[in-house]
Order: structure tokens, then C-alpha cells, then sequence
């Protein structure tokens, strides 16, 4: 279909190369036959034969005006069917050169015959040349249709070609559509490809990474190996060694059980001497005396040494008090009065808390033991009491209960080894103005209770409402004794100099058990600070504070009467007569050992109440009292 217009052109190339074969004449020809309307018909030449003509006309006639053959015609239309083949072509090309002989057979016959022209009045010449020139033409017409044939033919050809050629062009449409669909499956296959290849490249991937790992692992199991290897090796030199630990094992047993039962005699032994060992240090404290009196002299506050007071230093037992007496007269010169004391030992103004302490830690020991143990401070305000008994926070200025407290459960954590449990009970009271305060109170000042003395058909001797505080360690005790500083720093804020003319008491009370030897012992350790020991002029106490001096002289003093009386061995001891005797009669009596300081101020206007400190701590240490019987069962 496409072709078509090439092959006009190749029929207008063929025509206007047909026009050039043919020469000049032709082309005037051509032009004239589009101008005339009307073709000349073959018969008209009958008809001109006939008739007469015009001379020019009747040359001008077969010059001018082609005969059209049917051939030709046939041909012009033959294109529009098909495409022609060169062979068809070339046979158009050949009809189409039929022109030019027709022409020249015209200008034959209008030359009449060749080169001699027929003269007008030879008609017949003429009518033979038509006539030759009819059969030219007939001849030629049947050429044409012959061709003509042949081109119908090459057509039907044609068209049956065409057919085919548009049966093959369904079949290559049909083919496309089919590839068409096996493109767009294969497309689809192509997508799939791509996500399989990506799929494959991640998996390639995640393999490369577990090959790493794998890797990893196999270095991993390769080690592992070698320390199984190892194990096993060192498991086999164990196994070995175990049952040679087995064999010795059972040898050790045997040895463990013969050294058990050794520790089990020589525990029993240990038991044994810790008796004795307590029997004899017990005597040895009686020999020296239940009552043991020590006097401490204080330091003067400058540092420099007094005159009045002598302390030998090769006799430690001894303290001179001197007083010179001027001449009353001015003639005879002063004289000197000496007071001598004896003492179980004399603490001069150097002595430390340590010597202090060692001097009573042997008395302090006993409370382990059984016995009933009293230590007091004695002495007139500021003569250094609470130093002795408190002393300072410092390890080096540690006063007596701390330290005693610190010795008594270092030793009571020895004794538990031995089979020895204990239980401590730690309890803080003030007497003041014969009435009790505790110093461990802990709740509102307001609620404070009252307190009594009272004493159980046991004889053991307790404090109503007050506070008993179960302690394990020294830490604890240590800081109930910093609670009851609080509560007398309180106390004595409301009331001025109120600690001076109090009594402090700390107890301890122990209970041990040795359920093993089925032995049991109990004590108070009791700890006393006592009030100021100056006298008041009567005169200058009136009231409260008259009934207060008599009061703080009668519980001073009282002390000093038990243990006279217990010396004596009066039958009536007059505990009841003071707060603070009524509560220590236990640990007054036979039952009990009572280590006394006496305390001095070095100041010289101090040497009236020096004396009569000293005097009565020496009346206190002739007092000898019956033998204290450990409170064992
Ligand atoms: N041996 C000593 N060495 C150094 N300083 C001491 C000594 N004895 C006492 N002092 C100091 O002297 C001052 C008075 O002592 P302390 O308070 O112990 O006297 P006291 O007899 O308890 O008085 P009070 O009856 O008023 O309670 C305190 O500052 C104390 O630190």
C-alpha cells in the first residue's frame, strides 16, 4: 500500500523517459492530446476517406493526435492495483513506446509512405497508408492487450501476494502480540530476577557475615578445645591429687578427732585455770583491800607546780599537805604544819588517764567475774572529778568509763570463746537534791516521769521508769554516755552550776552464762560521779539551797557512814539514808570491791576543802570490809 505513490512517480519517470525516447514530436503530441476533449476514434478514418478535408487538417490530424491504444489505458490504471514488477514496467515502458511508432507510421502515412509524400489527390495512397497504419495499430492494440493480459495476470499475482502477504502479516502481528505477551511476561520474570538477584546479593552477604562468624567460632571452638585438653589434663592431675587428699583426709580425721578430744581436756583445763586464775586475782584484790582509795592531784591551770602539796616521788602511796602558819607574834620565825595521808597510791599532777586506769583495770576485770564493782570520784568543783571519770573525747584523755567499758567487752569477747555469752544493760541516772533524773530520757521534757528506788525480794536494787538500755558493743555504750552529756548540759543550763551538786551514776549491769560448765555470774559495774564536796556556811544558805547543801553534805557523807558501818559490822547499815546509798548498798557491802579517787585542786585557796577531801578519803580507806564473794550460782 505504502508503494503506491512511488510507482506513479515510476509511471510519470517511465512516461516522461518514454517522451525523451520518443523525442521531440512526441511531447506537443502529449500537450495537445490534455487540450483536446474529444479523442479521434480509429473509424474516423472511414470517415475521412469518405469526405473531404481541409489539407492542413488532414496532415495536421495524424501529426497532432495520438492514437490512445487501450493497452495504454490499461496501463495507466494498472498501477492503482499494486505494486508493478520491473518486468511489468519495462513492458508498460514497451506499450508506451507504441506511441512513437504509431507516430511514426502517421508521419509515414501523412508523408504517404517513407520519405515520399503522397500527393492530395492520391486518396488511394493515403487509404492504404491508413489502412497499413489501422493494421499497425491493431496490431499494436493486440500487443497492448496481451500485455494488458499479462499485467491483469501479474495483478491477480499481485493481489494474491498482497493476500499472503497480509495473511503474513496477521500471522507477525499475531507473532508480536505473542512475543508482546512473552515480553512482558519475560518483564515480569526480569522483575523477578531483580529482586531475586537482590535478594541473593543480601543473602550473599548475610553469608559472607556468617562465614566471618563461623570463622570467629571455629577460633573459638579451636581455643575451647585446647583448654578442655588442658582441663582434662589438669582434672586428671586432680583426680589424682584427691585421692591422695582422700587417703590423707582420713588420716587428718583420725588426727582431728584425737586433737578434738586434747582441746576438749584442755578446754576443760583452760575452764579450770580461769577459775583459779579468777580465785587468786580475787584474793589478791581482797589482800589489797575491797576499799581502795586513790587521790589525783589536778594539774594548776598555768602549768606551774603547787607548794602547798607535796607528792614524793619515791613514795607513791604518800601526799603531804603543808600549811605555814605565820608568827603571830612576828618574834618567832613561821612555822610549817605538815598533813600526811597515805593512800593506796598518790597521782601527782603529770599522771595520765592510762596510769589512772591501770591502777583500777584489775578491779574493773572482777566485774567479769561476779563481783560487784563501785568506783568513785570524790572531791570539792573543779578539783577534776568528770576528767577522771569521763575525761575527753581523745583516745589519749579517755576517762575511766570509757576505758572501763572498752576492757569489759574486750574481755567479754575472750571469755565467749571460751563458752561465755553475755548480756550487758546500761543505764545513766543523776541524783540531784535527793531526787533521780534520767539522763538517758529521750522523750518530751514535759512528760519526764518520777522516779523511785525500789528493791526487789532478791535484793536487787532497780529504778522505777528508769531507762535500760541492752547493749552488745562499746560503740553503743559510748553513745549513751554522749546522750546523757546532752541531757545534763541541758539540765544544767536551767539550773546554774546544777552538775557540780549532782551525782552522776552510770551502771552496768552484767549477766554471763557458760551453759556449757552450767555456770552463771552476774554484776553491776557502777561508775560515780559525785557533787562538788565543798561545804557552805550555813549562813549563807537559806531555803532551796539550805535544804539543797544538806542534802548534797548528807549524800557526801552518807557514803563514808555505810562503809564505816560495814567496817564496824554494825547490824544496822544506814543505806535508807541517802538516794545515792540506797541504790549503790549492793555494791557497798562485802559484796563488792570500791575504788575510790579522791581529787585535789592545787590551788591555795583550795587548801581548807583539800583537806577535808583528804581526810575523809583517809577515814574511808582505814575502813576494811568483810571478803567479797563473787555473785556466782
Ligand atoms: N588531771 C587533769 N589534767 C588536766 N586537766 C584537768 C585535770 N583534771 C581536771 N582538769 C580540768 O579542770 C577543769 C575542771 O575539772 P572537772 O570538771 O573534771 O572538775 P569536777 O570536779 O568534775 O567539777 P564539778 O564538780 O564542777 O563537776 C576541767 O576543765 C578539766 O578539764
Amino acid at each position: 500500500m505504502s508503494r503506491l505513490p512511488v510507482i506513479s512517480s515510476k509511471r510519470a519517470l517511465t512516461s516522461s523517459s518514454s517522451s525523451s525516447e520518443n523525442g521531440q514530436d512526441c511531447a506537443p503530441a502529449q500537450k495537445r492530446t490534455r487540450k483536446d476533449t474529444e479523442p479521434i476514434k480509429p473509424l474516423g478514418a472511414a470517415t475521412i476517406i469518405g469526405g473531404r478535408r481541409p489539407p492542413l487538417a488532414a496532415t495536421k490530424a495524424p501529426m497532432s493526435r495520438p492514437i490512445r491504444g487501450v493497452g495504454a489505458a490499461t496501463v495507466a490504471a494498472g498501477p492503482s492495483r499494486g505494486v508493478l514488477k520491473p518486468s511489468l514496467a519495462s513492458t508498460v515502458a514497451k506499450g508506451s513506446n507504441i506511441k512513437p511508432t504509431v507516430a511514426s507510421s502517421d508521419a509515414k502515412a501523412a508523408g504517404g509512405g517513407g520519405t515520399t509524400k503522397r500527393q492530395a489527390w492520391d486518396m488511394k495512397g493515403r487509404v492504404s497508408d491508413m489502412e497499413v497504419k489501422i493494421r499497425n495499430y491493431q496490431t499494436k492494440m493486440k500487443t497492448v492487450n496481451q500485455e494488458n493480459e499479462v499485467l491483469r495476470s501479474s495483478a491477480v499475482q499481485s493481489e494474491t501476494k498482497v493476500a499472503e502477504m497480509q495473511k503474513e502479516l496477521e500471522r507477525q502481528r499475531s507473532q508480536i502480540s505473542m512475543y508482546e505477551g512473552q515480553l512482558q511476561a519475560l518483564s515480569g520474570v526480569r522483575n523477578e530476577l531483580e529482586k531475586v538477584s537482590s535478594e541473593k546479593s543480601t543473602l550473599q552477604k548475610e553469608l559472607s557475615n556468617l562465614e566471618g562468624k563461623y570463622k570467629v567460632m571455629e577460633t573459638l571452638r579451636e581455643s575451647q578445645e585446647t583448654e578442655l585438653q588442658t582441663l582434662k589434663m589438669k582434672l586428671s592431675v586432680q583426680e589424682s591429687t584427691l585421692t591422695r587428699l582422700q587417703v590423707t583426709l582420713k588420716d587428718t580425721e583420725e588426727t582431728v578427732r584425737s586433737l578434738e578430744e586434747t582441746v576438749a581436756r584442755q578446754q576443760d583445763d583452760l575452764h579450770a585455770r580461769e577459775m583459779e586464775r579468777r580465785r587468786l586475782h580475787n584474793t589478791i584484790q581482797e589482800l589489797k583491800g575491797n576499799i581502795r582509795v586513790f587521790c589525783r592531784v589536778r594539774p594548776l591551770v598555768d602549768g606551774s607546780t603547787s607548794n602547798h602539796i607535796q607528792v614524793p616521788a619515791n613514795d607513791l602511796k604518800t601526799i603531804t599537805l603543808a600549811k605555814t602558819e605565820e608568827s603571830h607574834t612576828g618574834k618567832t620565825a613561821d612555822t610549817q604544819k605538815n598533813y600526811n595521808f597515805n593512800f593506796d597510791r598518790v597521782f601527782g599532777p603529770q599522771a595520765t588517764q592510762q596510769e589512772i586506769f591501770e591502777e583500777i583495770s584489775l578491779l574493773i576485770q572482777s566485774a567479769l567475774d561476779g563481783y560487784n564493782v563501785c568506783c568513785f570520784a570524790y572531791g570539792q568543783t573543779g578539783s577534776g572529778k568528770t576528767y577522771t571519770m569521763e575525761g575527753d573525747e581523745f583516745d589519749a584523755t579517755r576517762g575511766v568509763i570509757p576505758r572501763a567499758v572498752q576492757q569489759v567487752f574486750r574481755a567479754a569477747e575472750k571469755l565467749e570463746k571460751e563458752g561465755w555469752e553475755f548480756t550487758f544493760t546500761a543505764s545513766f541516772v543523776e541524783i540531784y537534791n535527793e531526787s533521780l533524773r534520767d539522763h538517758l530520757y529521750t522523750g518530751k521534757a514535759s512528760k519526764r516521769p518520777e522516779h523511785d528506788i525500789r528493791k526487789a525480794t532478791t535484793g536487787e536494787v532497780t529504778i522505777t521508769n528508769l531507762t535500760y538500755e541492752k547493749v552488745i558493743n562499746e560503740d553503743q555504750v559510748l553513745g549513751l554516755i554522749a546522750l546523757a552529756n546532752k541531757n545534763r548540759s541541758t539540765a544544767q543550763t536551767a539550773q546554774n552550776d546544777r552538775s557540780s551538786r549532782s551525782h552522776s551514776v552510770f551502771q552496768l549491769d552484767i549477766e554471763g552464762v557458760n551453759s556449757g560448765r552450767d555456770v552463771k555470774c552476774k554484776s553491776t559495774l557502777c561508775l560515780v560521779d559525785l557533787a562538788g564536796s565543798e561545804r557552805m556556811l550555813k549562813s549563807q544558805s537559806q531555803g532551796e539551797r539550805f535544804k539543797e547543801m544538806t542534802a548534797i553534805n548528807g549524800s557526801l557523807s552518807n557514803p563514808g557512814i555505810v562503809i564505816a558501818a560495814l567496817a564496824n559490822k554494825e547490824s544496822y547499815i544506814p543505806y535508807r539514808n541517802s538516794k545515792l546509798t540506797y541504790l549503790l548498798q549492793n555494791c557497798l557491802g562485802g559484796n563488792s570491791k570500791t575504788p575510790m579517787f579522791v581529787n585535789i585542786a592545787p590551788e591555795p585557796d583550795s587548801f581548807g576543802e583539800t583537806l577535808n577531801s583528804l581526810r575523809f578519803a583517809s577515814k574511808v580507806n582505814d575502813c576494811v570490809i568483810g571478803t567479797a564473794c563473787a555473785n556466782k550460782k
